[in-house]
């Protein structure tokens, strides 16, 4: 395992910019995911890792070894990287077991068997050795997927979206059994996902990335409790903006005031989380729709003409009007 470092990277499509300027560490041994909206750059900064393109500015670096810069594109081959995409990508004529020892040609023949036998184990698929992948399930064919990039103890792996595709308990379930692989394997591992909650439960450290731009590099509880940005914040769950000015250190909104440590005056933005809004009988906010959202009800307010959304715990009893209070961990400003 080793750590993978991006200074300084920029890659242009037909002239635009897909990757701008960015730079960011995938620590030794630990998981990094890159979380962000379609076209945020996430799938090229994988690539562009794992060697099937040249960039355009900057450079990566593997461990200590240099795997890219301006004219220089170490082969993929040469970089020793595992990886794992969303759409399995196993070879349809070769059992589970061949295809996690596919990569492990330089092996003797009972030694290469041996070890896909215990990576099967490892991802708990023995059982399914002889399996071809049509007999497997998703979250199986995913599984033997992720066998097969860490059995030649790459220096690093790269997961492309490895949970989109499938139903919401194979997705939670192959989850935590991915990050316990990983944990177990001690595998530096890049994750791409669009996905919040994956990538907050996934990752030690997470990249959130918005038009080719890296917009804040943090552990998941310092990106959550204190974002950079709005963008930044709205990466990690639904958020209420309010643009106001800075007075006597807060920006009032029309649901309560949040603490701005900026200079009077300021034109500033307050961004509050949906599960920062607490709700209870009162009259300060209109009722106007409140659905279900899994374990909580999403409830659609009205005050001053403003319309926001809150997160409270499910089958909340409200009335037709509410008191807000503004919870302060979940509430941030903004210079605008
Ligand atoms: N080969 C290519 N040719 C032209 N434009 C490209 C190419 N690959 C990527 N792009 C553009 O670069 C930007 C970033 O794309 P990328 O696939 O990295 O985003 P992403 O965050 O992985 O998105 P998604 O979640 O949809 O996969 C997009 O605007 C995309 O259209």
């Amino acid at each position: 395992m080793s750590t993978v470092t991006l200074t300084r990277v920029r890659r242009a499509y037909n002239g635009a910019w897909s990757l701008d300027d960015v730079s960011l560490t995938a620590p030794e041994g630990k998981v990094l995911a890159l979380l962000g909206p379609s076209g945020s750059g996430k799938s090229t900064i994988l690539r562009l890792i794992a060697g099937l393109e040249p960039l355009d500015a900057g450079e990566i670096r593997i461990g200590d070894q240099l795997a890219s810069s301006v004219g220089v594109t170490l082969p993929p081959e040469q970089r020793r990287l595992g990886m794992v995409f969303q759409d399995y990508s196993l070879f349809p004529h070769l059992t589970a077991a061949a295809n996690v020892g596919f990569g492990l040609d330089k092996l003797a023949r009972a030694e290469r068997d041996a070890l896909a036998l215990r990576w099967l184990d490892r991802v708990g698929l023995k059982h399914r050795a002889d399996a071809y992948p049509h007999e497997l399930s998703g979250g199986e064919q995913q599984r033997i997927a992720l066998a097969r990039s860490l059995a030649p103890q790459p220096r690093a792996v790269l997961l492309d979206e490895p949970f989109s595709g499938l139903d919401p308990v194979q997705r939670a379930e192959l989850r935590d059994a991915t990050l316990a692989t990983l944990a177990e394997a001690k595998t530096t591992a890049l994750f791409v996902t669009h996905d919040a909650e994956d990538a907050l439960q996934v990752a030690d450290r997470l990249a959130i990335l918005k038009s080719g731009r890296l917009l804040q590099e943090a552990t998941p509880r310092e990106a959550y409790d204190r974002p950079t940005s709005i963008d930044a914040a709205a990466a990690l769950g639904p958020i209420n903006v309010f643009s106001g000015r800075v007075e006597s250190g807060a920006i009032t909104t029309p649901f309560g005031p949040v603490a701005a440590a900026l200079p009077n005056g300021t034109a500033a933005q307050a961004a509050v989380r949906a599960e920062a809004l607490a709700l209870s009988p009162g009259a300060a906010a209109r009722v106007i729709e409140v659905r279900p959202h899994g374990a909580h009800d999403l409830v659609r307010i009205e005050a001053q003409g403003a319309i926001w959304r809150a997160l409270v715990p499910a089958r909340s009893t409200l009335g037709e009007s509410v008191d807000v209070t503004i919870q302060p961990a979940g509430a941030f400003a903004f210079s605008a």
